[in-house]
């Protein structure tokens, strides 16, 4: 049998501790499928006492996590997290020393994956992320193999499994955003800093290196317009459900006439959508391509076993000798990002106003859409006996995104509105 695929391994916590039970685990059938063993020789993480539930007594320890690139492995797993930092300095060292690096790390990528995919090109040595975006759904691999025939239209999903799952709790259950949020952060889906969830930066550091590999454009982050569920209410739940909608954080990437629209917020998704009907920490991908039509990956965004399914994924094929350019294509064939002004995409909203209890208040509001050139598809007004406002939601037909920003901002400091309003994007 040919050599091990030697592996060292840096992070052992959620994701880090899911890699050794798969590989220890599946190990025979890793073996066969990869056609030599996948060993870890060496280990690094911020404690060598804690208790992890796996036996790590085996493999060498290394006290600082950049050593690692030194060690003698073919391989390095990044499973520490952090745009910067250990994770990066690991990245850089183990490229420099001319080593394959697996990593989860999305934030990184964000922020330093063209630089990274242009050190392992240089090395000649993979750069695999599979478990960084959308977690054990092979979407990377789905996009660079399996749809690499076509040109894509549109790509767009569910990227973050702890927004998914408060949002799908609050609907299912009536819940606070608060004890849902602890629940997520309990089963191990949130991220160290969990605004990074719930602000929608996680989901948007994903979307961006999706952009990357659907549509051959450098990784741009910054491209990306992003909000998250923050300002999302159970009354918002309930109105979208009257109206035939979910609520979903969602990630669109497309290709519009002036470059690419790359946004996160939530959206109104149809009930008749399949988006509507991913729940828990569940994510999925759709890909809009041009001969393959619509493709639907669907699986476990989040958590150790699924994010580590991924992870070992991307070793096997590099114990296959199959990985090529880290996007699809080689750095130099990237186009420039070409970012779309916002403002300029058509589409349907929806307006959430609290209306504080005066005449002439909705007439206010219909002018204000009026004069921004946004026309009204439905309108429902519940009064709120209690302390005299009303909460009035609107569906719009379609219009620029502009128009309706337009609308909120002659709406800006009336007297009429007992709160900020809030918009949300209706999934067309
Ligand atoms: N948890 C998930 O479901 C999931 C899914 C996909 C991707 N990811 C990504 O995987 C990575 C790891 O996530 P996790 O949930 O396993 O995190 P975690 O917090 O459970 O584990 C992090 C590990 O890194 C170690 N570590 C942290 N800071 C360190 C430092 N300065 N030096 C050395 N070691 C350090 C910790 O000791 C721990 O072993 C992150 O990039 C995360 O975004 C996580
Ligand atoms: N915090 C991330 C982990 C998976 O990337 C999520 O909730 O989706
Ligand atoms: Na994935």
């Amino acid at each position: 049998m040919t050599a091990a695929l030697r592996v060292a391994l840096a992070g052992l916590g959620t994701v880090g501790g899911g890699v050794i039970r798969v590989l220890q685990q599946n190990r025979e059938l890793i073996t066969r499928r990869a056609g030599r063993p996948i060993e870890i020789v060496a280990v690094s993480a911020r404690d060598r006492s804690k208790d992890r539930g796996v036996d790590i007594s085996g493999f060498e320890w290394v006290d600082d996590t950049s050593a690692l690139a030194a060690c003698d492995a073919d391989v390095v797993v990044e499973l520490v997290g952090g745009a910067d930092g250990p994770a990066l300095a690991l990245a850089r060292a183990t490229l420099a020393a001319g080593k394959g690096f697996v990593t989860a790390n999305k934030a990184m990528l964000a922020h330093h994956g063209l630089e990274l995919a242009n050190a392992a090109e240089g090395a000649k040595v993979p750069l695999k992320f599979e478990a960084a975006v959308a977690g054990g759904i092979p979407v990377i691999k789905g996009l660079r193999e399996g749809a690499a025939a076509n040109a894509i239209d549109r790509v767009y999903g569910i990227l973050n499994g702890t927004c998914n799952f408060i949002l799908s709790k609050m609907e299912a259950e009536g819940r606070d955003f608060a004890d849902v949020l602890a629940e997520a952060q309990a089963l191990g889906y949130a991220e160290s800093d969990p605004s990074f969830d719930i602000d929608g930066v996680d989901a948007a550091h994903k979307l961006s290196i999706l952009s990357s590999v659907a549509f051959g454009m450098k990784p741009a982050f910054g491209d990306v317009a992003v909000s998250g569920i923050r300002d999302v209410i159970a009354a918002d739940i309930a109105e979208a459900a009257a109206l035939g909608y979910r609520v979903r954080l969602v990630g669109v990437a497309e290709a519009g006439a002036s470059g690419l629209f790359q946004r996160v917020h939530a959206h109104l998704v149809p009930t008749h959508h399949p988006l509507a009907h991913v729940t828990g920490s569940t994510n999925a991908v759709v890909v809009d391509g041009n001969y393959v039509g619509r493709l639907l990956f669907q699986g476990a965004g989040a958590g150790d076993g699924p994010t580590a399914s991924a992870v070992v994924a991307d070793l096997i094929d590099i114990a296959r000798g199959e990985f090529g350019p880290a996007y699809a294509m080689p750095v130099a064939s990237l186009a420039e990002a070409s970012p779309a002004p916002t403002g300029e995409r058509r589409g349907r909203a929806y307006l959430r106003f609290t209306l504080a209890d005066r005449v002439g208040v909705l007439a206010e509001i219909a002018a204000a859409m009026r004069d921004a050139g946004v026309s009204i598809e439905s309108l429902i007004q519940r009064a709120a006996p209690e302390d005299g406002t009303a909460l009035v939601v609107i569906v719009t037909h379609e219009a620029p995104e502009s128009h309706v920003e337009a609308a909120l901002e002659r709406l800006r400091g009336s007297q009429s509105l007992a709160g900020e309003p809030f918009w949300m994007h209706i999934l067309d």
